[in-house]
């Protein structure tokens, strides 16, 4: 793919159901692992090194293309994000909102499980591959190089739970473990998502529970609502967000932050003023600040 062929902010392609590159693709779902599970490009024109799982940039385009080249370095960047989380979370919803597809459209795109699509986040363009292709059934050992497929391929993770669902939760606990063995030297970003927070009535887990496992896993958090839209676009904005916090140098992070905060309302920035003063005379406040910090997708 070309640069060429982008269309612009915000734009979406939608991809047949498989994630696999055209290189790995391999028989029947299921059947043969890709050639190369460990290392698959992103895609052609990505700019690979063996080993290196982390962060994969495209750098082969045209000088008119010097407005997206955001950290000066001349290099494009995409980056895979898989969704985790057991049947029926709302993992295809949260999809579907980043993909711009409509509920009463959905069945429409059936088969489809990834999707791209051009981000502007603090002024600056993002592509995320949204990956919806977790299986979460037990895999026969022959057919397991799917689950291991994801688990390898992300640069960054979305583990969603249902609130309304404590079975979820504990798994996604198990998720982030599984995620910590496997891909254990990287400090790759993941977050953490309650969805349904619309079930009011139906809440089997409280945002406390959510936070507290987030802290404890030393992963993001956020409570969504894929039917309402309440969050989800602070989801996917987060994630990019994190992806660049630990890609980029610090001055450029703290150069993102202030445009971000001039942004942000004159209550939030209160409230984290006031945090960071009670924090600094108090041990046990301090905890409690980490905690809320785990809510802010726009720090580490
Ligand atoms: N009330 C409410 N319902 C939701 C929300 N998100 C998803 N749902 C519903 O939950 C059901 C399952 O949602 P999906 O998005 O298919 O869940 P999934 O995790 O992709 O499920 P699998 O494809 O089976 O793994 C659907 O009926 C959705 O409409 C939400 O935020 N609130």
């Amino acid at each position: 793919m070309t640069h060429t062929q982008r269309e612009g902010k915000e734009t979406l392609r939608r991809r047949a159901s498989t994630p696999i590159p055209a290189s790995h693709q391999p028989g029947p779902r299921g059947r043969d692992p890709p050639a190369d599970l460990h290392h698959p490009p992103l895609c052609q024109s990505a700019s690979y090194h063996p080993g290196d799982k982390s962060l994969h940039c495209r750098a082969n385009w045209s000088s008119d293309d010097s407005d997206n080249d955001s950290d000066g370095s001349g290099a494009e960047c995409l980056y895979r994000v898989v969704l985790l989380g057991d049947h029926g979370v709302g993992k295809s919803s949260l999809a579907n909102i980043f993909a711009g597809i409509q509920e009463k459209d959905a069945h429409d795109h059936t088969g489809e499980d990834t999707y791209e699509k051009t981000m502007t986040v603090d002024g600056e363009e993002t592509i995320l591959i949204v990956m919806d292709t977790w299986e979460n059934e037990k895999q026969e050992e022959d057919e397991k190089w799917v689950q291991d497929y994801c688990m390898q391929v992300g640069n960054a993770y979305v583990i969603v739970y249902s609130i309304t669902d404590r079975t979820s939760f504990e798994s996604a606990s198990e998720l982030r473990i599984q995620l910590r063995r496997i891909r254990q030297a990287e400090n790759i970003p993941i977050i953490l998502v309650g969805n349904k927070s619309d079930l009011v009535r139906s809440r089997e887990v409280a945002v406390e529970e959510g936070r507290a496992c987030a802290v404890v896993f030393d992963c993001k958090f956020i409570e969504t609502s894929a039917s309402l839209h309440h969050n989800v676009h602070e989801l996917f904005e987060g994630i990019v967000r994190q992806i660049r916090l630990r890609r980029d140098s610090k001055e450029t992070n703290e150069r993102r932050r202030s445009v971000y905060k001039r942004k942000e309302s004159l209550t939030k920035k209160a409230r984290r003023f006031l945090d960071r003063l009670v924090a600094k005379n108090n041990k046990k406040m301090a905890l409690k600040v980490r905690a809320k910090s785990c809510h802010d997708l726009a720090v580490l």
